[in-house]
């Protein structure tokens, strides 16, 4: 499988003294998508910021598809085209990213910079249409709800099409609805052959992923979502589903069970337990 990033004992001092990274090691490989979990102040939107070529560790190393990212290539305009166009970065707080008159022209920015006029258009309204959002395009960013400011900064990463995407808590101020869009759109990042590492503090998005990896500045755990089950999940504060607490509980008492992440598990599980049904519905 191809190594997207790969990064060796990376450590990070902000300038205050505040340590937010110690001696991590983690390797990302192309189209999985790549939870990371742990509680405030862990360094995972740290992380995100030297993954994106934002900030650069205090020691340890980093590649980008073998390529260690240096000073140089991060102060070298034309290598740096090259790889913004391959990674896009969803911020966790959508206001920094949005800076446009209307959402049409935030959306376009990009693509105007790297396409040719017709198909920056066609890209950004297929992008608003594709993100349901298109009846907003003459609306002024800065006036709009959270969740629809999350999803026009979405919009601006989609719409260049990159091949990465890093997303600091995708689902943050994000209703019910727009939250399950969202996950189906990261489902369709995967099946288009796309890279996500995705920040969050909810275990529902991050069941998501293929794996994950739980921060506390170091890396404390790797692995499947479902084998975090077997933490201290309060110590962490992760948004457990009520499902799979439900489960948890069943599990403290005595029964041998599994702990489901979804419904349709839970379900699953339950049936295969509980006594046959006597009538067909
Ligand atoms: N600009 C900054 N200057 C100084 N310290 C900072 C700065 N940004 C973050 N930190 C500190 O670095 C550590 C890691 O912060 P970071 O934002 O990476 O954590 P996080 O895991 O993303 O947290 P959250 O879940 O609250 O978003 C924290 O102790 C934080 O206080």
């Amino acid at each position: 499988m191809k190594e997207i990033y790969k990064v060796v004992d990376v450590s990070y001092k902000y300038p205050n003294g505040s340590t937010a990274l110690e001696n991590v090691n983690l390797n990302i490989y192309k189209n999985e998508i790549v939870a990371i979990l742990g509680p405030n102040g862990a360094g995972k939107t740290t992380l995100l910021k030297i993954m994106n070529g934002l900030v650069f560790p205090s020691s340890g190393e980093i590649y980008f598809e073998g390529k260690k990212l240096t000073d140089e290539i991060l102060r070298n305009k034309e290598l740096m085209k090259e790889f913004r166009r391959k990674v896009g970065f969803v911020f966790q707080n959508p206001d920094v990213m949005l800076f446009n008159p209307t959402v049409w022209e935030e959306v376009a920015f990009s693509p105007l910079h790297l396409y040719s006029k017709e198909k920056a258009i066609e890209k950004t309204d297929e992008t608003l249409k594709n993100m349901k959002i298109y009846h907003l395009k003459d609306r002024h960013p800065y006036n709009l709800s959270g969740g629809e400011k999350k999803k026009v900064s979405i919009s601006c990463i989609l719409s260049v099409e990159p091949d990465v995407i890093l997303m600091d808590e995708p689902t943050s101020a994000l209703d019910p609805k727009s939250r399950l869009e969202v996950m189906d759109l990261i489902r369709s990042f995967k099946d288009s052959g796309k890279t996500v590492v995705i920040v969050t503090h909810d275990l529902n998005l991050a069941c998501l992923a293929d794996r994950c990896y739980v921060l506390n500045k170091k890396v404390i755990f790797d692995g499947k979502v479902k084998d975090l089950f077997s933490l201290n999940l309060d110590e962490l504060n992760l948004d457990v589903p009520d499902v799979s607490k439900l489960f948890l509980k069943l599990k403290e008492m005595g029964y041998d069970v599994d702990i489901p992440t979804t419904i349709d598990e839970a379900v699953d599980h339950l049936s295969k337990i509980l006594p046959q049904k006597t009538k067909n519905k």
